[in-house]
């Protein structure tokens, strides 16, 4: 890892002081930059000047400007460094327009948002053509990893990204085995920001699951919060799951009891001894107020791309039902569907845990082979010749969907060459057909108790029919020629069978129009 004294920035213009900017300041900070913060309200200004008064840990300035002329003069050195941390979108298209007329040429820009590739693609453009680097790169791990190393995925130009690795490198989070900085240049263009868009494709499919496991054993097997906890802190311990970031924060969250103070605003506070987890409703509304887009790119992609993505796909839909809950509520007035019940099944407690554990890992290993299969089409076709196994090593540490077994599986299995369909790797093939059928056990039970298994079920089907040899598609493809003339291949035709994937030379006149 470089020293500070290879780090060219001394200095950093953070542009916005949301939950993420606040944090990267004060990391920053400490790394022994200073760090001119702007935010377009004085409030969050104002509140990263007080908590600048009583950081003790920073080694560098931290200052807070609302004027964006200021701000931008106020960082030093030859070239200016920046880190954007904003809304996706026209937010962040409005301060590059209003900081434009203050760059300079060879100035870098890091977009540490989560951006749409072809945004952060046409915003490369437009800051090519005043000589300034746009570098659009993932921030993964939420706030907490903001402060102290997240997994980062920048994506741009070959220079300008070296110029900045050092300091990336001393940001970033270490992976646990080796040390090594979660951070690489990903490939060219919006190459960075898609696998940030990735990241949180996988992120959603993975959340799912686990929700669907927790109320798995909440509604169905009785199960108390700290119970679950215990559960997940084991699986988080040793095998498939372990080291696992997401059953880690679940172990931690369901044992999380409610104090008289609650936390430093007074949240989750109550007399009575509750879990936080009963203050929260069951809405994830990001969807619907457009502030996060990622998970819903992911699926634009997939489907563009031709990548199928179930489990992706079902985790994200659940999250856009939950949303609107009021309309919800009216709709379980009319549908009358049956509340999840208790699970009756003839396995005793300990086998249907166990079996639950390997149909979550199933359901994440799906995840991830559905996330790198649609990378690997997307660099094939942008010709970014994105390592995958960089993306694995890079996800080691600091980030939501950190997992140590399935890196330390994927990523020897993987190398510089994409790899379009992750079940050609006889290691992964054997790890998904070995916990199949706890899946297919597990979400029978559920669905026998009107459980809720989006991700898991849609998991289930996607192994089915991605090794499938007699689809239901057959028939499907008739009905398409019957009324479409769409034309089919025949079974057993040289050229046909499997042949190309193109459309069918024969039409049957099933009905003369
Ligand atoms: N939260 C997370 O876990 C992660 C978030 N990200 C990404 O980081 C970025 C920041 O997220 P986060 O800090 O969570 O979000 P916040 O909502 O806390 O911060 C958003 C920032 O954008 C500013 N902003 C919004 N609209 C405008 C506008 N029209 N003009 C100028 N500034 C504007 C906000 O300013 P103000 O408050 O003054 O309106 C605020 O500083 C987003 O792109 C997000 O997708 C990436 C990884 C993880
Ligand atoms: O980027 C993130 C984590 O990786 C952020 O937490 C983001 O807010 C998650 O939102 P979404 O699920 O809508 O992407």
């Amino acid at each position: 890892m470089p020293s500070k004294a290879d780090q060219p920035f001394k200095h950093i213009g953070v542009v916005g002081a949301g939950s993420m900017g606040s944090m990267m300041a004060f990391a920053f900070a400490e790394l022994g930059l200073d760090v001119s913060v702007w935010d377009i309200e004085f409030a969050n200004v104002e509140k990263i000047t007080n908590m600048a008064k009583k950081a003790t840990t920073s080694k560098g300035k931290v200052e807070g400007y609302t004027d964006l002329k200021k701000f931008t003069q106020s960082i030093g050195g030859d070239r200016k460094l920046f880190m954007f941390s904003i809304t996706h979108g026209p937010p962040a298209d409005s301060v590059l327009g209003m900081l434009k007329r203050d760059l300079k040429k060879g100035d870098i820009i890091l977009d540490g948002g989560n951006e749409n590739y072809r945004r952060t693609e046409r915003r490369q453009k437009e800051c090519k053509a005043i000589g300034v680097h746009w570098i659009g790169m993932g921030v993964s791990g939420g706030y907490q990893s903001a402060r102290h190393g997240p997994s980062l995925s920048p994506g741009g130009d070959e220079q300008a990204i070296a110029d900045v690795m050092p300091f990336l490198e001393q940001y970033a989070a270490k992976a646990p085995k080796d040390g090594t900085p979660c951070v690489t240049r990903i490939g060219p263009g919006g190459s960075g920001h898609y696998v940030k868009m990735v990241h949180n494709g996988i992120e959603g499919g993975m959340l799912s699951t686990l929700a669907e496991a927790w109320s798995f054993m909440h509604y169905g097997m009785g199960m108390a919060y700290p119970m679950i906890g215990d559960v997940f802190e084991q699986w988080n311990n040793s095998g498939e799951l372990r080291k696992n970031f997401l059953v880690s924060i679940g172990a931690d969250l369901l044992k999380r009891k409610k104090t008289p103070q609650g936390d430093e605003k007074g949240e989750g506070s109550s007399q009575a001894n509750g879990y936080v987890l009963d203050d929260v409703l069951d809405k994830v509304v990001q969807d619907d107020d457009n502030t996060e887009g990622t998970p819903l790119w992911s699926l634009m992609e997939a489907a563009e791309r031709h990548v199928s993505c179930p489990t992706l796909g079902s985790a994200h839909f659940l999250r856009i039902a939950s949303g609107n809950r009021g309309e919800r509520l009216q709709v379980a007035k009319n549908l009358q569907m049956p509340a999840p019940k208790p699970i009756a099944s003839p396995m005793d407690h300990t086998t249907l845990i166990e079996k639950l554990r390997r149909a979550v890992y199933a359901s994440f290993l799906s995840s991830f082979c559905q996330g790198l299969e649609l990378i690997a089409r997307a660099s094939e076709d942008e010709s970014w010749e994105i390592n995958m196994a960089d993306c694995l090593q890079i996800w080691r540490a600091g980030c939501i969907i950190e997992s140590e077994h399935i890196a330390d599986l994927l990523q020897p299995a993987l190398g510089k060459k994409p790899v379009m369909n992750m079940k050609f790797i006889d290691t992964v093939a054997k790890e998904l057909r070995d916990n199949y059928e706890p899946l297919k056990e597990v979400v029978i039970e559920g669905t026998k108790a009107d459980q809720y298994m989006p991700a898991m079920s849609a998991t289930l089907e996607y192994l089915k029919y991605e090794g499938g040899t007699v689809l239901p598609t057959k028939f499907m493809e008739a009905q398409l020629d019957y009324f479409g003339a769409h034309g089919y291949n025949k079974p057993g035709v040289p050229g046909e069978d499997p042949g190309p994937v193109h459309k069918g030379p024969h039409h049957y006149e099933w009905q003369p129009a």
